[in-house]
């Protein structure tokens, strides 16, 4: 299946979780087992190209896609964590989200200085997320270059913002209008 064909597998739920969000589900592509299995493909693809040696995802739906994608790519994987959940030191970072705020953290020893890690997650929206995940990557000595979501909503500039960190940014599909 191309990026194209799994589209029509990404529900749409309006108001969720607040008034005037329409919150793209990605629940309904990961039942299908055919979707989930090339959206891994094509992600664990673009990753392995962008020379990464780790990916990171973010918490939680990035874990789904993430740990996947790396397996399948046949390299580690880092959980970048909401808060209090990691049982050892960490570094954290607060953020905001398209509808509140948030705060993620990482174990820094996951992290061998000068290691290429690619982040993945299901959606870029305000890129609030994959900037603070990009920061806590870097300041544990990571190199960020690439960033790889199953859907970009371009309205919301996240993607325009990631960029201007100097990450590369690829999307399976996006939703003009959000
Ligand atoms: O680009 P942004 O505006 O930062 O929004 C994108 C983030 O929002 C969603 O996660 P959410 O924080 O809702 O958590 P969840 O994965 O636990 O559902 C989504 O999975 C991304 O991580
Ligand atoms: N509109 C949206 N749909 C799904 N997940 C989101 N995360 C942030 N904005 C979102």
């Amino acid at each position: 299946m191309t990026p194209e064909d799994l589209k029509q597998f990404v529900r749409t739920v309006p108001d969720f979780p607040a008034p005037g969000i329409l919150f793209r589900d990605v629940t309904t592509l990961i039942g299908h087992g055919p979707s989930l299995t090339a959206a891994i493909g094509h992600l664990a693809t673009r990753a392995q190209a962008s020379g990464a040696t780790m990916l990171a995802g973010m918490e939680a739906r990035g874990f789904i896609f993430g740990a996947a994608a790396a397996a399948h790519a046949g390299i580690g994987f880092i959980p970048v964590r909401k808060p209090g959940k990691l049982p050892v030191p960490t570094i954290g970072v607060d953020y905001q989200l398209e509808y509140g705020t948030d705060r993620l953290e990482i174990d820094p020893t996951t992290i061998t200085p000068g290691q290429h890690v690619a982040l993945v997650d299901d959606l870029i929206a305000t890129g609030g997320t994959a900037l603070a995940a990009t920061e806590l990557l870097r300041s544990a000595g990571a190199i960020v270059t690439h960033a790889f979501f199953v859907i970009d909503l371009p309205d919301l500039a996240g993607a325009d913002r990631l960029r201007a960190a100097g990450v590369t940014v690829d999307a399976l599909m996006d939703f003009p209008g959000h």
